[in-house]
């Protein structure tokens, strides 16, 4: 989940501690003992034995793979085939305990379906997100009240039918604004591939705020951004480059709404690798930039309120989270015989945090589906057949499928590749806890404090989304036929983590990138990158 830059590589992340910049050296400044210089195993737990050489433990060797451009993301991944053992720790900064690396899907799962006593969210993590949301659920401990009365605000956004009617028309409506934009695109550009990972940012950052906060007067950045692109002549906005080169346009240049929201980002990033992450964000909140950020997130937000209660008191239903908090709060007021309160701290950083933490996990899954199904063609025609087949009337007239029917119709090909492109992408990779309490984990002691970061480096790389696919022989009476249903428990997957902490944006994400693949799949065709670039890393940008 994002709450940054998220390219899977780099990402930095707005709630989880154990997304990409969790990666970068993560140290579990818990309780640390005082006087202890270097570092100091648990025993019976494998590590690195060098690391125990420098005060920098395993620091040192996360460091220089990174300065000389590799990734530490995949260091945590290396560490438990390293040992050979599904449990291994590692000394991430000077004075503090180790991190234990847990890659034991069922005890991960354990962990995060049955013991949150023991476990909870990391204090790093916590600090980190809380100097940008202080008062978002995400950042604050299971046992705390408040952790609940905020759930409580937010408890039926996820529900099947404010998702289906609600979000799914608004998703539809902003994914036709996008597939606009390439048909003119794809048109300018001539045969020639175009750069794909910005429009899609910022098209699902325009998704997520209508879905969290409701239109307001202004155009979405991709309406506008459309605007741009169809007006500019190629000797003004854009380079043609030599033919078989991408086809570069000209730039969506971010607006004040998403670049508030991406400094914030970034500030969490950056926070979770400092020292304190509390003592970062003291200092690093006083700076013009980051001031810049949160006077532009208190007027959006001012903006919408104001807006979202005009249009509550002029009898307006609900078109998104913040209609809904008004409606809520409104009913619960007269209830009560009092005031309704339809601005508060808890109801804002719910909602920013709602678009931190949908915005960049998102994108970067629908980045990588998009990746995936340009490589694995013939993945990409089966879904084409898949979804034709699924909606042979809107086939048939020419049209695309409604909102109605996307949200109504199943089509287990395509979540099945959705599944595959969340386990092979898993936009937050790492799940961080600590322990509250001693504790053990696969048979070992693991004392208070300690931070456990679950890994899955098992899962084979192949992109096969029949892996999610069950066969079953129907048997009409007549003729026995094989029929494929979606098994969402035929592997383990933990893109979402699991349990009370687990996503609670799941059923969203879910929803937007079936409704983004089909329209993608139904209007384009991704053809096969050019011999050469089949392999380029996330992040980097991919082209139509
Ligand atoms: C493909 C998209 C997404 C992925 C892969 C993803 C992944 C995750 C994961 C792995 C966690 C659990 C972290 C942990 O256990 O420590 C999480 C938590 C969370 N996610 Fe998502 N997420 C996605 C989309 C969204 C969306 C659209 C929202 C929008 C509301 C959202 C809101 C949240 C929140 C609020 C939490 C924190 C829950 C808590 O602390 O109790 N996520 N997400």
């Amino acid at each position: 989940m994002g709450f940054g830059r998220h390219d899977s590589e780099t990402a930095t992340s707005y709630g989880y501690a154990g997304s990409g910049s969790s990666l970068q050296p993560e140290p579990a400044v818990l309780n640390a003992e005082p006087g202890v210089a270097l570092p100091k195993p648990l025993p019976g737990i494998p590590y690195n034995k060098d690391a125990l050489k420098t005060i920098l433990g395993d620091g040192a060797e996360i460091q220089k793979i990174r300065r000389a451009g590799g990734s530490a993301r995949n260091w945590f991944g290396q560490q438990t085939a390293r040992h050979m053992s599904p449990l291994v720790q590692a000394f991430l900064a000077p004075f503090t305990k180790p991190v234990l690396i847990l890659s034991d899907f069922r005890e991960a799962q354990d962990i995060l379906l049955c013991r949150n006593k023991e476990f909870d969210r990391a204090s790093r993590a916590s600090d980190a997100l809380r100097g940008v949301i202080p008062w978002h659920h995400i950042g604050m401990r299971t046992a705390d009240p408040q952790f609940r009365r905020n759930r409580e605000l937010v408890k039926d956004l996820m529900t099947p039918h404010f998702l289906n009617t609600v979000n799914a028309p608004a998703i539809y409506d902003n994914a036709q604004i996008f597939l606009g934009l390439w048909r003119v695109k794809a048109q300018l550009a001539g045969g020639r591939p175009f750069q794909a990972g910005e429009d899609i940012h910022v098209m699902t950052f325009d998704i997520i705020k209508v879905v969290a906060l409701g239109e307001d007067d202004s155009r979405s950045m991709t309406a506008q951004y459309l605007d741009t692109v169809r007006s500019a002549t190629s000797a003004d906005q854009m380079s043609e480059t030599t033919k078989d080169i991408v086809f570069v346009f000209a730039k969506n240049e971010a607006n004040d709404d998403l670049r508030a929201h991406q400094t914030q980002q970034e500030a969490v990033g950056e926070s979770i690798t400092h020292p304190s992450p509390k003592l970062f964000h003291i200092f690093h909140n006083l700076t013009a930039p980051m001031r810049e950020a949160f006077a532009l997130k208190t007027s959006m937000l001012e903006r919408q309120v104001s807006l979202a209660v005009k249009q509550f008191k002029a009898g307006e239903g609900v078109k998104s989270a913040l209609d809904y908090m008004i409606q809520r709060e409104a009913s619960a007021a007269k209830k009560a015989g009092r005031q309704p309160l339809f601005d508060t701290p808890s109801m804002r950083d719910e909602l920013y945090g709602y678009i931190g933490a949908g915005h960049d996990t998102t994108s970067t899954a629908f980045q990588w589906g998009l990746k995936h199904l340009t490589v694995h063609q013939c993945a990409q025609k089966k879904l084409r057949d898949s979804l034709r087949a699924a909606y042979a009337k809107a086939f048939d007239a020419g049209r695309q499928p409604s909102v109605a029917d996307i949200t109504k119709t199943s089509v287990p090909y395509l979540d099945a590749v959705i599944e595959e492109v969340l386990r092979l992408s898993a936009p937050v990779r790492q799940l961080v806890r600590e322990a509250m309490v001693d504790t053990t984990l696969l048979g070992h002691r693991v004392p208070k404090g300690t931070t456990t970061d679950s890994w899955d480096h098992a899962d084979p790389q192949a992109f096969v989304p029949e892996r999610w696919l069950k066969k079953t022989v129907v048997d009409d009476g007549a003729a026995e036929a094989e029929a494929h249903h979606y098994d969402a428990q035929a592997g383990p997957f933990l893109s979402f983590g699991t349990g009370i902490r687990g996503c609670f944006g799941r059923r969203l994400a879910y929803l937007e990138l079936r409704i983004l693949m089909t329209l993608l799949l139904w209007n384009f065709e991704a053809r096969s990158p050019a011999p050469g670039a089949e392999h380029v890393g996330a992040g980097r940008p991919l082209d139509h």
